[in-house]
């Protein structure tokens, strides 16, 4: 969902020159450029001359519209394994093959860890919830938390994501019927309330009413990582305030939207208390259906997972892993469904058959396969995580399918990884690599997911019916089947509805905003917005 990582810090903050040099040197102080302890030597690999001491490829791949491009570049200069210079001199193992992948996923938590930086990120935002811990907590935490995610919770709140896609038709079909059939809408921030609304509901049991346009702090501070407003100051305080907790206390912009954040959550979290409390009382209450809901009742019944309070608190995260990366999937659906206008009708005439009602969870599950590949496709070519960062906690031995060149010409298929070694799964290289995927692989084929035997070599890759979008192993998603199934009720209402076009036809230009996590934009407008022309169908 998102990885923080130093590269991933370049993204969301535009850092200029100054200020990267002023954060490097600030976390350098503090952290050291810790890669102790190199108990063994690690294979030596070749891999691209640095462009920059200070930055690496930092700049180049998070600003490239397509990092997949550069890291398949890479593979075929110098193979499934190569070095990546990352900034002040560090160095990133780059595997670009399907066994080495597996390994790395399936010793995640324990053998593969977070960044320092990626920790203190999800710490201060969220606090210590299951995407900050590590090895037997982590472990521990998501026993607790995963029967909130099984298939039985998700079909109970379905109804939740159609509740709020009909919230928003009823402000589209005003504007529509004020526009004579047709109107400009700024799809974004419509997938943006959406996710909030439905994960605010369904996670917590609390209506943020963003799709009835209430401000909410959790936005504000959300998206004050795409503002190009947020001083530098406001950004260095907030990464270095959980090293340096006075620092948390200065009046920055950021700082004081954090606070008013944390009080938010807070509250909506004395409210579930209370109302756990409550039915503990013998009070009535309604059913309780939200997932934080669940695992407070859960808690209080059963000491076997022992989850503290605290622990149950910092999911929050999920309104983050929730919040950023649901939306900008509808919104690539609808970009790519508008850019090849065909395929947008042969999906509306797969959800013709729904007149009078809405396709249920198990619908939406296994019966729409052509909504089943696009939403596939939207996944793999669209992945919000495009790459995947860890530092290796012991020595490993990392085994590959197809054989390495080492710098000094030997051939291997097992490479040897020190503790203390960065080493990046590059998750958009995996999902679009010609090797895997065919040579339309960077193309738009959701016919492919139908075809028996097109993704034949992809089948080595592990993952979600093998990409990597939703990571792999003990910390894959775990709102993958709730982020499926909000993708698809949102986008079966959305496209039995309307029709859409971009606005200068399906050449429109598309860039990428940086954020938290990228998001797709109108390369003529400034800011994150996604104008479509929507006509009623
Ligand atoms: C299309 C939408 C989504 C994508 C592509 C996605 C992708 C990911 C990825 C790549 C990770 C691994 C992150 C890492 O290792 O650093 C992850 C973890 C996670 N995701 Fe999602 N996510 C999506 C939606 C959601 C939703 C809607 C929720 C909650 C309702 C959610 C909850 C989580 C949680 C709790 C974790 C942490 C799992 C752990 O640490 O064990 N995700 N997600």
């Amino acid at each position: 969902m998102f990885e923080p990582t130093t590269t991933f810090l370049c993204d969301i903050y535009l850092l200029n020159h100054v200020s990267l040099i002023a954060l490097g040197v600030l976390l350098l102080l503090l952290f050291g450029m810790s890669r102790k302890s190199k108990n063994i030597k690690g294979t030596s690999l070749n891999g691209p001359i640095s462009p920059s001491f200070l930055f690496g490829y930092y700049r180049q791949l998070t600003e490239s519209e397509d990092d997949a491009a550069m890291y398949e570049e890479w593979a075929k200069a110098y193979g499934p394994a190569y070095v990546v210079p990352g900034g002040f001199g560090t160095k990133n193992i780059v595997i670009c093959d399907p066994r080495a992948n597996a390994h790395f996923y399936s010793k995640e938590t324990f053998g593969y860890v977070q960044t320092k930086l990626a920790r203190i990120f999800i710490e201060n935002l969220m606090g210590r919830g299951l995407l900050w811990s590590e090895g037997e907590s982590h472990r521990r935490q998501r026993k607790a938390l995963s029967p909130a995610f099984s298939n039985a919770a998700i079909r109970r709140l379905t109804p939740v994501f159609y509740d709020a896609a009909y919230k928003m038709t009823g402000a589209w079909n005003n504007a529509i019927n004020a526009g004579s059939g047709q109107a400009i809408i700024d799809v974004q921030i419509w997938m943006n309330r959406i996710s909030l609304d439905s994960i605010g509901i369904a996670g917590f049991g609390h209506d943020f009413h963003a799709l009835d346009g209430q401000e909410s702090a959790i936005v504000q501070v959300l998206e004050s990582f795409s503002d190009e407003d947020t001083s530098i100051l406001s950004r260095l305080v907030f990464f270095l305030g959980p090293v340096l907790p006075i620092l948390q206390k200065l009046p920055t912009e950021q700082n004081r939207t954090v606070v008013k954040m944390k009080k938010t959550m807070r509250v909506i979290a004395d409210e579930l208390l209370e109302r756990n409390r409550k039915a503990k009382d013998g009070q009535a209450m309604a059913e309780e259906k939200s997932i934080i809901g669940l695992l407070i009742k859960a808690e209080s019944t059963s000491s076997s997972l022992a989850m503290s309070q605290e622990e149950i608190l910092a999911q929050n995260v999920l309104l983050l892993a929730g919040y950023e990366t649901t939306s900008s999937k509808a919104d690539w659906a609808l970009i790519e469904l508008c850019r090849q206008p065909d395929k947008q009708r042969k999906l509306r005439e797969e959800l013709a058959q729904f007149t009078t009602s809405d396709p249920t969870f198990d619908q939406l599950s296994a019966t729409l396969p052509y909504l089943d590949a696009v939403v596939q496709e939207v996944l793999r070519l669209h992945s919000p995580v495009t790459q995947n960062t860890r530092v290796a906690a012991e020595d490993d031995v990392i085994p590959f399918t197809n054989p390495v060149t080492t710098a000094t010409g030997e051939t291997i298929t097992r490479l040897v990884i020190p503790k203390g070694a960065s080493v990046l799964s590059p998750i958009s290289y995996m999902n679009r690599a010609e090797t895997y995927w065919g040579s339309n692989a960077r193309e738009f084929q959701p016919e492919r997911w139908l075809e028996k035997d097109a993704c034949k070599c992809a089948e080595e890759i592990q993952g979600y019916k093998h990409i990597l979008t939703f990571s792999d192993g003990p910390r894959i998603c775990l709102g993958k089947s709730f982020a499926l199934t909000e993708f698809k009720a949102v986008l079966s209402v959305m496209i039995r509805r309307y029709s859409f076009e971009l606005p200068d036809g399906p050449d429109t230009k598309i860039t990428k905003h940086p954020s938290i996590l990228p998001r797709p934009k109108l390369s003529t407008v400034s800011g994150p917005k996604l104008y479509l022309k929507v006509k009623a169908v």
